[in-house]
């Protein structure tokens, strides 16, 4: 580990081929489908993009950072295959133990664009070439596995040294802890764990007179719906733009409502797609289906990744017109909020480039040594 992160921090500016090496053996980036033709992929090209730059103070603002960490065995791997791999439950029982950090870009879709970093069980903070206040520094989210079907009490006592280390660093990161394994309790055993574990941490927290801290706890395992809503929950308040998307759906359906449509949804669309199959999916795509209960379902395209589903009463589907019209005004709105958040993102990289360019001369050699 420590060879991993004291390669990757670019302390001598060197972008050179040993970082390209590393990155390669680190980094397992997930194919979602956002190939060269994505909304990002002007900004994310650059000789400095992919490599692990633990310094650069933007870095944090552009992906939000999720740290995985918790015990051996807990369960880190298994959940970020299942979540984000599609990697089937039962086949998690051969996942080999994580000896390095492992970086995985998730940018699938316009509002989800983090990182997620799996820790190996047990990190070291006392271990003079583990970095830690650098890797607090750009985190936003930090989930902290802890093993319900075994003994918790180390990693309580883990978890009480790893979330007052990150405080200290760095007072904005997201504390979430995943009560793991659920499956295997009864549904009073559950119960009384989460109550158990909330009370333990809160209290160790209470006497280190850090009760400013918020932990947030979820009950979890990769054999049901519960990793899913548990990661989305975390994902979600790392997305600046939720508030207002929720106004405009709120504001979409109020406007639409007066028609008697039955239902809205908002899909993502890689959720429709198999695991490699090509998705025939464009600003085109647009599907009316009559189905047979007098009601039909009309699908059309708001982002890349977004499709907008109406299931409309026939006899209100006869004012198409209106319903294209505000369907058009909102995914106008949806694109404008996307618009905004490029334009940021965009000024901060030009920004990050001139003071790369300022800090360092074309061999990598800082200018105050100079
Ligand atoms: N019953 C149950 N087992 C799980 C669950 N999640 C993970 N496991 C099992 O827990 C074991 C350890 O999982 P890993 O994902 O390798 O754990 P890890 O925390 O990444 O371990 P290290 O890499 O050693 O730090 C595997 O056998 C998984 O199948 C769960 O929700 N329920």
């Amino acid at each position: 580990m420590s060879q991993v992160l004291g390669k990757s921090q670019p302390q001598n500016g060197d972008d050179g081929d040993e970082e390209e090496e590393e990155e390669e053996e680190l980094v397992g980036l997930a194919d979602y489908g956002d190939g060269p033709d994505s909304s990002d992929a002007d900004l994310d090209s650059g000789a400095e993009e992919g490599v692990l730059d633990f310094s650069d103070p933007f870095s944090s603002e552009v992906k939000p950072r999720i740290l995985l960490m918790g015990l051996r065995r807990s369960g880190k791997s298994s959940i970020q295959k299942v979540v984000f791999h599609k990697m089937s439950p039962n086949e998690t029982l051969f996942l080999e133990s994580t000896n390095k950090i492992c970086r995985e870009d998730v940018s699938n879709s316009s509002f989800v664009n983090f990182q997620i970093w799996d820790f190996p069980g047990q990190i070291d903070f006392f271990d003079p070439t583990f970095d830690y206040e650098m890797i607090f520094r750009g985190t936003g989210a930090l989930i902290f596995v802890i093993d319900s079907q075994d003994d918790y009490m180390e990693a309580l006592a883990r978890l009480h040294l790893t979330v007052t280390r990150a405080y200290k660093v760095n007072t904005d990161i997201n504390f979430e802890v995943f009560i793991h394994k659920v499956d295997g309790l009864s549904d009073d055993h559950k119960i009384e764990t989460q109550r158990d574990i909330h009370q333990r941490a809160n209290d160790d927290l209470a006497d280190a007179g850090l009760e400013k801290i918020h932990l947030s706890f979820y009950l979890t395992s990769i054999y049901d719906h519960s990793i899913f809503e548990a990661f989305s929950k975390v994902v979600q308040k790392l997305i600046p733009q939720l508030p207002t998307l929720e106004n405009l759906l709120n504001i979409f359906i109020s406007v639409i409502s007066s028609f008697p449509a039955v239902k809205y949804v908002l899909f993502s669309v890689l959720s429709l797609k198999e695991d490699g199959a090509g998705t025939p999916y464009d600003k085109e795509s647009t599907a009316i289906i009559k189905l047979n209960n007098t009601t039909v379902l009309y699908l059309k395209e708001v982002t890349k990744f977004l499709a907008l589903v109406c299931f409309v009463r026939e006899e209100s589907f006869e004012r198409k017109g209106l319903i294209d019209y505000n369907f058009h005004c909102f995914r106008k709105a949806i694109h404008e909020v996307f618009e905004v958040r490029m334009k940021v993102v965009k000024s901060r990289k030009a920004q990050n480039r001139l003071q790369k360019k300022k800090g360092a001369t074309p061999n990598g050699t800082p200018r105050v040594l100079l």
